[in-house]
């Protein structure tokens, strides 16, 4: 369990982390969310004592994390897959690891076979390492110390499909056993499969959480038909509300009944469906709006 109350740093008159409370909880993956420079990475690095809040608490399993004795063998942390010595190999990492926590050596090689590090690769140097190979380090290392919670920021950065498949199982089985997860992603398509919880935050407030489910629930209706401002039109006459995103509309109220309203108006529908992780998208989107930065549409 991760208890966050209150949590507040600023930095002179920023407040890049702004009075955040929530609770990741056990036997569940939590998806912490948000667009660049939101506040997650700010917020992980408070939970593990390496930036001390301005105000505000955060505990891991009841206890703040630098109170914690032995921490590896209780939390798993992954802030940055690049943060490792690059003059060191995979193994040495690990083996550092293992030693200061007390662990027997042959805890590197099952770590190593879980990530699927060859012992080629566990030879070789950090500096000579993929991004997605650091990740795969960087997780065997949260995993060392066999805790009960993990802390990891951004862990699908650099990952092929593939390893991101590979994650996902890994971390579900994790929650499974009774474990507490918490991820960090700036992507929602990224951990909406995975994540049973989510916590959106945006400009460092939080501004939705809730069971993944409970919030797929409200993200309504997407639809797109040959005309747009004609349907949404009739729908707000009717007291739905409806937002553009994109090309499409999203309305506030179940297929049926906008399927009724543009028969009513004659309006071909060239798409509709229940919003679901889209609508869930998009509403993300509206929630950390201003925060994005608008960039050329990919
Ligand atoms: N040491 C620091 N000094 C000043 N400002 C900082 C510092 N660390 C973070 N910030 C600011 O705090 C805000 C939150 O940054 P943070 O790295 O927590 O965001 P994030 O949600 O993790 O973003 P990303 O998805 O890009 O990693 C940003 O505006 C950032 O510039």
């Amino acid at each position: 369990m991760i208890e966050v109350n209150g949590l507040t740093r600023t930095y002179g008159a920023h407040r890049a982390v702004d009075d955040v409370t929530f609770r990741a909880e056990p036997g569940r993956v939590t998806g912490f969310l948000g667009p660049n420079g939101a506040g997650k990475s700010t917020c992980m690095r408070m939970m593990v004592g390496l930036t001390p809040p301005t105000a505000g608490t955060a505990t891991i399993l009841e206890r703040q994390y630098t109170a914690l004795p032995n921490p590896g063998r209780h939390v798993g942390v992954l802030l940055d897959a690049s943060a490792q010595h690059p003059g060191r190999t995979g193994r040495e990492v690990l083996t550092l690891g293992a030693r200061t926590m007390g662990l027997p050596k042959g805890r590197v090689d099952e770590l190593l076979e879980v990530v699927g590090l060859t012992p080629v690769e566990a030879k070789r140097q950090v500096r000579n390492y993929s991004l997605g190979m650091r990740q795969r380090l960087g997780i065997a290392h949260a995993l060392l110390g066999d805790p009960k919670v993990l802390i990891l920021d951004e862990p699908a950065n650099g990952l092929d499909p593939a390893g991101i498949r590979w994650m996902r199982s890994l971390l579900r089985g994790f929650a499974d056993e009774g474990g507490t997860v918490l991820l960090s992603s700036h992507l929602l398509h990224e951990i909406e499969v995975i994540a049973d919880d989510l916590v959106v935050i945006g400009r460092g407030r939080i501004v939705a959480q809730g069971a993944k489910q409970e919030l797929l629930a409200t993200a309504g209706t997407s639809v797109t038909s040959t005309d747009n401002q004609r349907l949404g039109e009739a729908l707000a006459g009717q007291g739905v509300s409806v937002t553009a995103v994109g090309q499409k509309l999203r309305v506030d109220a179940e297929p049926i009944v906008v399927g009724k309203v543009a028969l009513q108006h004659q309006i071909v529908l060239t798409e509709l469906t229940s919003a679901g992780a889209a609508g869930l998208e998009d509403m993300f989107l509206q929630l950390t709006a201003g925060d994005a930065r608008e960039g050329v549409a990919a």
